[in-house]
């Protein structure tokens, strides 16, 4: 399997007065060609801050990071700008939808910003949610919200999608429903999707599982056996 980001000895320190606070401690990681890969780990342990970084939302304080051959650690503003707009999809906690537009119109957004983006219709068709394309965000529950987030996010055609507690918000059956589309989307169209997740029970799914703890990687599991999103207890 092909490595799409690779991190070498990435550290992210914040700095409080007199205090360094090392979010990120010198990790070293690959993320491979279309797994699906859970990280876990307790609350302040670093999560985030990894995600963001592998998103290019954030810069690292010292260490390499690359997008394939492309050296994102060297290469300013612009690369990283450019590596977030064509690269990366994001899916939040709070769906972060315009409520203002419909789902549709929502998911089209995309085409504001990608160079390839990929059919508004057919994308909601993929999440289930065709049939409400004509919906505000306020007419649909908490997971069909998120599922137009997905459809949205996937809209871009990234090649890695990256999501900060998906499911936080929503009861066991949304949940589900959003972890399946995620599988999915790893499995059929070959895309890396990244989760991070308080819910162990989400690893069982993961083709990997990462684990962090007080900035630091843990562990990095291969999951010879994962189950399906539907098998999931929440
Ligand atoms: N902008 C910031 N300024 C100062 N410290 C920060 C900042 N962002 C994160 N931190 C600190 O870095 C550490 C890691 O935070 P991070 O948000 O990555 O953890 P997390 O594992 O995602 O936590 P949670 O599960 O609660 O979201 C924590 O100690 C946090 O307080």
């Amino acid at each position: 399997m092909g490595v799409l980001v690779k991190g070498e000895n990435v550290s992210k320190v914040y700095k409080m007065g007199e205090v360094d606070i090392y979010a990120l401690s010198s990790v070293s990681f690959e993320i491979y060609d279309s797994e699906l890969l859970v990280i876990l780990g307790p609350s302040g342990s670093g999560k985030s801050t990894l995600l963001n970084i592998v998103g290019g939302m954030d810069t690292l304080t010292s260490g390499e990071l690359y997008y394939r051959e492309k050296a994102l650690h060297k290469g300013g503003r612009r690369l990283l700008t450019e590596y977030r707009r064509d690269a990366v999809g994001f899916v939040f906690q709070f769906y972060n939808l315009m409520p203002n537009l419909t789902a549709i119109e929502n998911v089209d957004l995309a085409r504001e910003i990608s160079q390839s983006p990929l059919n508004a219709e057919q994308m909601l068709d993929s999440v289930g949610l065709l049939a409400r394309k004509d919906h505000f965000p306020a007419q649909l529950s908490g997971g069909e919200q998120q599922r137009v987030a997905i459809a949205r996010a996937l809209a871009k055609n990234p090649e890695i999608l990256l999501c900060d507690e998906p499911t936080g918000a929503l009861d066991s059956t949304s949940s589900r429903e959003v972890l399946k589309i995620l599988r999915k989307f790893s499995t059929e169209f070959k895309k890396t999707v990244i989760i991070i997740t308080h819910e162990a029970s989400i690893a069982n799914m993961a083709d990997r599982v990462m684990y962090i703890r007080d900035g630091k990687i843990e562990k990095i599991v291969k999951n010879e056996n994962p189950i399906g999103a539907d098998e999931v207890v929440l």
